[in-house]
């Protein structure tokens, strides 16, 4: 009798790939209280952060890139690497450089999730854009304490001047820019948008 061989579990593209959503790692930033890139730290699913990310939005999108800065493009990967035009200047940089990667290449939004929250998973990202596939709005995660998580949304193409400007503005932030956007949103659980910021979290 043959050996029976265990495969990894291959995650199948369910959608419908007329939508055209560009998935998005957002994996820059200093790291500083981890103390090294959160990307390659170990996932209990036997990759590294940043495989597992793109794993669960490759399930849901068309074609996944990721946004950082240029040093941290892991070697082994293949996908279409972003990087930030200014570094350290927040993942609003990385938001701008895919909205704009997916405008010039005939994308409908940008599905973006951060590199850092090891929990959540392609159920999460399939809830959130059927959502925003009802409506075509910018679609935020709100987790059970409804706080909107900005790094876990659908920004479609049309929001790429009005970031670009936000940029630019003395208040940079995503969560009070949203609150004040025609958005919807979508509830996920707390522990799928716990994100791993220090050696402890882990
Ligand atoms: N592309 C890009 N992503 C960023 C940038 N800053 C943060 N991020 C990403 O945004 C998410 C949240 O990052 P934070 O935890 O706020 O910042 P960090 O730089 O990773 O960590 P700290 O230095 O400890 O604050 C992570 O997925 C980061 O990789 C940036 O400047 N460019």
């Amino acid at each position: 009798m043959g050996r029976r061989r265990f495969t990894k579990t291959r995650i199948v593209n369910t959608g419908n790939v007329k939508d055209r959503i560009l998935g998005v790692v957002l994996c820059g930033g200093k790291s500083s209280r981890m103390g090294s890139n959160k990307s390659l730290l170990p996932h209990s699913d036997g990759g590294r952060f940043i495989d597992h990310a793109i794993d669960q939005l490759q399930a849901v999108c068309a074609e996944v890139c990721i946004a950082g800065a240029a040093n941290e493009k892991p070697v082994d990967l293949n996908h279409v690497f972003l990087h930030d035009n200014v570094a350290f200047q927040g993942p609003i940089t990385g938001i701008i450089s895919a909205l704009q990667y997916a405008s010039d290449n005939n994308f409908a939004a940008c599905l973006v999730t951060p590199v850092d929250m090891p929990c959540l998973t392609h159920v999460h990202l399939t809830t959130l854009k059927s959502v925003w596939t009802a409506n075509r709005v910018l679609t935020c995660a709100i987790d059970e304490t409804n706080r909107l998580q900005p790094l876990i949304a659908c920004y479609p193409i049309a929001t790429l001047p009005l970031l670009k400007q936000l940029a630019l503005s003395d208040d940079r932030s995503l969560y009070r820019w949203i609150a004040t956007q025609p958005h919807q949103t979508v509830l996920i659980p707390s522990d799928a948008a716990r994100n791993v910021n220090a050696p402890d979290d882990l």
